[in-house]
């Protein structure tokens, strides 16, 4: 009988045919079976989880085909070109094909993401998800590169599914995301973002979720994220199939009751084997002064010429200063930076052009540090010690991955060798000493120097970058490898390009709080009265308030140190920078300069510096307050400007702290001396120092603008103290200063525009002034021989005497003989043009003399003025000359 609808049957007919098979095909001929598509996917899963139930055993498993996946899985799988599964593949996915929990470990680079990634498929496909459906799976890593990484894997192995997939990273407009959240059936995402959007985004539930994957687990677990997560996972319904995945697995109960897993299956493929990292990579450390690591890692780039190495540091403000030494250098490769600071635009591209070249450098965070898949890596450099082994093993795993060589290179501070090689040698990671050979060795400390030297900003970045590294590592919780006490700050700093080490006010902070810690639990144990009440208690309650408002609690500001992976940047000391840059434009002016300014200090407060030294050798000082600090300093100061090698090394140990605390407050004296010069400002400057609280440098300009200070002007005052108001500069300047301010604050493209016209208009009256008074003593000079020549006739003639005496003597004014101008008002309308012209030369000569106004220039306007004595030309001459100069006199 033939079907009724014969195109619909047709289409039946022939997808059986194409899926069933031939056999089939000819069984069914008779009885011809109509299945839907529907059926035909129950059938599958039916069929695979029967062969799940009959068991996997993953010794078995040869190629992805013997696994019981769907044939959609298996096609995008074949066209991705992955066709043997690792060990971690084998074992995860049986595990994970069988409903549990699992808790999977390999090494780096041994394919943890398609492990995960094939179940997430599965249990998709299992649970008939469609586009409609809503979040079914969610993947959460902790930085975006990764979850960007994972998506395009993703995308290739799943083209035969029709499953939505998205990321949801932050970075993009959140309603963008909030159309794809409600949308998609898997999300790959960072903490922070999902929580955004579960706590943010109407309609985005996760009630649908089948499955939650962590890759990276121990980092997302650990305390950085730990808040994020809780409220996350406060979110998921309880029941869900939960994947954990890393290099450097969490065991920690806690970490995994906080996840409520069920039975899960831990699965370490490589837990006992020797050691813990690929056996394709080579790990080799050194041992380098801190100031020499620049140089050398210029040395490693110049010796590495057609290789890809990518460079771990600390903060991300080192990176970007160390990135941009690099590139001035020219190593002869491209070189790129990576950190939290960049934008995700950037952060893409700079991913992307990594993985590209062949032959580059990336310097970057620990952003780069997990899971990242560089192809083809040949060197990882870890300029900076990694906060722990976990650390490094993911770091040195950039390279190296599945089957492939490559190197590692560790380099460590003589202080955190010991301590770092045994930790590392602890897990199991082979790594050996190596030694440079100085012959090789580039020195680009003078080079870096003359560049900080000449660009601001190079310069600003340095201190950035030094500030950013001490504090990183006095917040690190190792302290047996991480000791700021042991770097020589001088050295650091000087390597960095910079003259002075920058002001550390967090140290300071710190120190101060360690210092009462210690004080207090002395006295307690003691047993001692609290100390008479003198200045010393009030301070100390000061201080107490000055420690609870940040780095007072050592375990508090502990932290791994790195302002690294998940997008919330290096948000370190970035506080300090506002109000420590005034400091160091200060300290830009040398060691001369801040010399003679600290030696003001103690002679201001002799009395305290006194009595301060009386308990230098008494504990209890490190408790003292800002004040006393400033004055205890007064000999400190003295000897670290007279002998500035004398304390290159900050020592926190309790014996030391004073000598500590004598350099820092070298530069805290400065302040407020830098600023007395400025008249108001003095006063701002004063204010904001009195009470040891600093102040940014935008808050004084809002308290400038609130008092009604212009910035950038000069204000002079007579003897009365009254402000002298040069018109004629006003006038010269015309309105360019009016429109120096915006509302916004200062303009400062205007304010240098104004600044550079008031520096020509200051030439320009200076070249007048000096005129002026190489005119007046012509003048005196003519006056006193005319009146010695009168003198000499009156010796002969009295009568003449009289005449000349009483013309030079009624009348005291040297200008006497030059007529009214008044009278001369008509004449001088005449004469307008000439007088036009000679300000028209003067202009034109000011132009010409940039240098200012040495002598030359002054004794060649002179011969000019040669002309002008009176008496030498006709009268109209004269006339005409002296209204010039009553014109010159009136505008000056
Ligand atoms: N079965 C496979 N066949 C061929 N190549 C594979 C296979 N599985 C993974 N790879 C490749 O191995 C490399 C490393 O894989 P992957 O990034 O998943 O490693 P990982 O274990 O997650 O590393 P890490 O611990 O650093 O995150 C990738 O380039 C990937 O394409």
């Amino acid at each position: 009988m033939k079907p009724t609808n014969g195109k619909r049957f047709g289409q039946a007919f022939s997808f059986k045919k194409k899926k069933l098979g031939k056999g089939l095909q000819k069984g069914n001929r008779q009885k011809k079976v109509v299945l839907t598509k529907s059926q035909i996917v129950d059938n599958e899963i039916a069929d695979l989880q029967r062969r799940i139930d009959e068991g996997i055993d993953a010794n078995q498993i040869e190629t992805f085909s013997d696994f019981p996946l769907s044939r959609n899985t298996l096609a995008g799988l074949a066209k991705a070109r992955f066709s043997k599964p690792t060990d971690i593949q084998k074992q995860a996915v049986c595990a994970a094909l069988q409903a549990r929990d699992v808790l999977g470990a390999a090494k780096t680079g041994s394919g943890k993401t398609l492990a995960f990634l094939i179940p997430v498929l599965e249990a998709l496909y299992k649970a008939k998800t469609s586009p409609t459906f809503g979040m079914a799976a969610l993947i959460i890593t902790p930085t975006r590169e990764l979850a960007f990484q994972i998506f395009e894997v993703l995308n290739k192995i799943r083209t035969a599914h029709d499953f939505s997939a998205n990321l949801i990273i932050g970075g993009k407009h959140m309603w963008r995301e909030v159309g794809l959240m409600n949308s998609t059936n898997i999300v790959i995402c960072t903490p922070g973002r999902l929580l955004h959007h579960l706590d943010q985004t109407r309609m985005f539930n996760a009630d649908e979720l089948k499955i939650l994957v962590l890759d990276e687990a121990d980092r997302i677990m650990d305390s950085k994220f730990a808040k994020d997560m809780d409220n996350i996972i406060g979110h998921l319904p309880a029941e869900r199939q939960t994947l954990l995945f890393s290099a450097t697995q969490t065991k920690s109960v806690k970490a995994l009751a906080r996840l409520s897993l069920k039975d899960p299956a831990y699965v370490s493929v490589h837990e006992h084997e020797q050691y813990s990292t690929p056996s394709g990579l080579k790990q080799s450390y050194l041992v380098c002064e801190l100031q020499h690591k620049l140089s050398f890692l210029y040395s490693f780039l110049k010796s590495h010429p057609n290789n890809k190495i990518l460079v771990f540091l600390h903060t991300c403000k080192q990176v970007r200063f160390v990135h941009t030494i690099m590139k001035r250098e020219r190593p002869g490769m491209t070189v790129l930076h990576l950190h939290g600071g960049l934008n995700q635009l950037r952060r893409i591209e700079v991913y992307r052009e990594f993985c590209q070249k062949q032959h580059v450098i990336l310097i970057a965070t620990d952003v780069a540090c997990r899971g990242l898949d560089f192809p083809n890596v040949n060197w990882v450099v870890q300029l900076d010690c990694p906060t722990d082994a976990a650390t490094y093993i993911h770091r040195a795993g950039r390279t190296a991955r599945f089957e492939r060589n490559g190197q590692a290179l560790l380099v460590l501070l003589p202080s955190e060798e010991e301590n770092m090689v045994q930790e590392l040698r602890a897990r199991k990671i082979p790594i050996e000493n190596i030694r440079v050979n100085n012959r090789f060795q580039y020195d680009i400390t003078g080079s870096t120097a003359a560049a900080c030297a000449e660009n601001k900003e190079l310069k600003d970045m340095a201190e950035r970058a030094y500030r950013s590294y001490i504090f990183s590592i006095s917040t690190m919780k190792n302290k047996k490898v991480f000791d700021v006490s042991k770097i020589d700050l001088e050295e650091f700093a000087k390597s960095l390009g910079l003259f002075l080490p920058p002001r550390l006010r967090f140290l300071e902070k710190q120190q101060k709080a360690k210092a009462e810690k210690a004080q207090k639990q002395k006295s307690a144990d003691n047993g001692q009265k609290a100390k008479p009440p003198t200045d010393d208690t009030s301070d100390n309650d000061e201080d107490d308030d000055d420690s609870s408002d940040g780095s007072s609690d050592d375990s508090s500001s502990e932290s791994d140190g790195s302002s690294d992976e998940s997008d919330d940047d290096d948000s370190d000391e970035s506080d300090d920078d506002d109000s420590e840059e005034s400091s160091s434009a200060m300290r830009d002016s040398g060691k001369k300069k801040s010399q003679k300014r600290v030696k003001v200090k103690p002679e201001e407060k002799p009395s305290k510096a006194g009595s301060d030294d009386s308990d230098d050798n008494d504990d209890d000082d490190t408790d003292d307050d800002d004040d006393e600090e400033e004055s205890s300093h007064g000999d400190g100061v003295k000897e670290a400007v007279t002998n500035p090698k004398s304390k290159p090394v900050f020592n926190l140990g309790d014996d030391s702290d004073d000598d500590a605390e004598d350099l820092f407050t070298v530069k805290r004296t400065l302040m407020p001396l830098r600023v007395e010069e400025d008249g108001e400002m003095a006063d701002i400057a004063a204010d904001t120092t009195e009470g040891s609280k600093r102040t940014t440098k935008a808050a004084v300009v809002k308290r400038m603008k609130k008092k009604g200070i212009m910035a950038n002007t000069r204000l002079t005052f007579d003897d009365e103290g009254n402000v002298v108001v040069d018109a004629l500069k006003r006038r010269m300047m015309g309105d360019v200063s009016e429109g120096e301010d915006s509302d916004g604050g200062i303009n400062i493209g205007s304010a240098a525009k104004r600044l550079r016209l008031e520096d020509s208009v200051d030439k320009v009256l200076e070249r007048q002034r000096i005129k002026q008074k190489h005119r007046e003593e012509r003048i005196k000079k003519k006056e006193k021989k005319r009146a010695e020549q009168a003198q000499q006739r009156r010796a002969g003639d009295d009568g003449e005497e009289d005449a000349l005496l009483g013309g030079v003597d009624d009348d005291d004014d040297p200008f006497k003989y030059i007529p009214d101008p008044d009278k001369l008002a008509s004449l001088g309308s005449e004469e307008s043009g000439s007088g036009d012209d000679e300000n028209a030369d003067d202009s034109g000569d000011n132009g010409d003399d940039d240098s200012g106004d040495d002598g030359d220039d002054a004794s060649s306007s002179d011969e000019d003025d040669e002309e002008v004595v009176p008496g030498n030309r006709s009268s109209l001459e004269d006339a005409a000359l002296q209204l010039l100069q009553m014109n010159r006199k009136k505008k000056t």
